[in-house]
């Protein structure tokens, strides 16, 4: 089977609100998809939509070029963790996993292998109820890859988590997509995708605002600005935007500068007699590439905002 997620002109309405709004793309293997938006963008709706939980009003999804509810297996064709939190918290996650086996016709080893392999450990004993949102999200993760799935979904896998989790997480996603399986993980944060995707799905009030390799998305974020370390920073400033250039701070002794070229930019300080000790092609973080992608979309701006804070 074919690991790949297509979404083909997909609309949903909840009452007055579209929840997604002609939404297509294709998320291909081997490699990491965010799926990024402010909160309330449609992110979760189109995952639903994906595995047949919500019916569309318009368009498909296709999970290796079929329905999701046409699919036999389906645990062994999408493993996906929408809420981790959708676990009885009587029961101990071993025989979580063991019924989710038994029920899906998967042998009972798959369940030791996949404890291993989402580091619950002696976890596995206990009550899920007990557990904490980090063992929740493991016991999410381990249940998705029960059926060794060539596609795999997490709607927000790192929210809440402290770093060393979502660093786990993150190193996960990419072995899992290193062996060829198509990766789709949701988060609201762009910043949590930062080292972990290879390309990204923007979405804004259920719409598709960018369809991009991250690599290309920074590259263009990246284009001709200049990084300037100096001490004189408020001298460096006049100086240069003078000379037409825009001068943005960017920490304590740092100027980003869009306009001149590198080699320009020395001529001007130098001309001044301006002081400055390093300057280098500046390379954009991938939350500054996205604040530039979203600027111009309202929905982002309250998230943007907030975030600064
Ligand atoms: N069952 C529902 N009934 C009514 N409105 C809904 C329902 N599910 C989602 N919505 C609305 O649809 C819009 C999209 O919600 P959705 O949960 O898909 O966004 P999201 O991008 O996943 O956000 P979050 O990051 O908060 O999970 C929101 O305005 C939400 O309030």
């Amino acid at each position: 089977m074919e690991a790949t997620i297509e979404v083909r002109g997909l609309r949903k309405r909840f009452g007055s609100t579209v929840a997604v709004d002609d939404l297509s793309f294709t998320v291909g293997p081997g490699r990491v998809t965010g799926f990024v938006g402010p909160n309330g963008a449609g992110k979760s709706t189109t995952m639903r939509m994906i595995m047949g939980l919500d019916r569309p009003d318009a368009g498909a999804a296709l999970v290796g070029g079929r329905p999701y509810r046409s699919l036999r297996t389906p645990l062994c064709r999408l493993g996906a963790m929408l809420d981790a939190s959708a676990v009885h918290p009587a029961r101990r996650a071993r025989d979580h996993l063991r019924w989710l086996a038994h029920a899906n016709g998967l042998p009972a080893r798959r369940v030791d292998e996949v404890i291993e392999q989402a580091g619950l450990g002696s976890a596995a004993r206990r009550r899920a109820g007990g557990f904490s949102l980090g063992m929740r999200q493991r016991l999410g993760i381990a249940a998705a890859l029960l059926g060794d799935p060539p596609v795999l979904m997490f709607d927000e896998p790192v929210n809440g988590l402290d770093p060393e989790g979502i660093a786990w997480i993150r190193g996960l996603l990419r072995s899992l997509a290193a062996e060829g399986r198509a990766v789709l993980v949701s988060s609201h944060l762009m910043s949590e995708l930062e080292g972990g995707a290879d390309h990204l799905l923007v979405i804004g009030r259920g719409r598709l605002i960018a369809d991009t390799r991250v690599e290309d998305l920074l590259a263009a974020a990246s284009d001709g600005r200049v990084e300037l370390r100096t001490e004189r920073r408020r001298e460096a400033m006049t100086v240069l935007a003078r000379a037409g250039a825009t001068v943005t701070t960017s920490g304590s002794d740092a100027l980003i500068v869009t306009g001149p070229t590198a080699e320009r930019v020395i001529e001007l300080l130098t001309g001044e007699g301006v002081a400055f000790s390093g300057i280098s092609a500046h390379r954009a973080s991938l939350e500054e590439a996205y604040m530039e992608l979203t600027k111009d979309a309202l929905e982002f701006q309250a998230v943007a905002g907030g975030e600064a804070r």
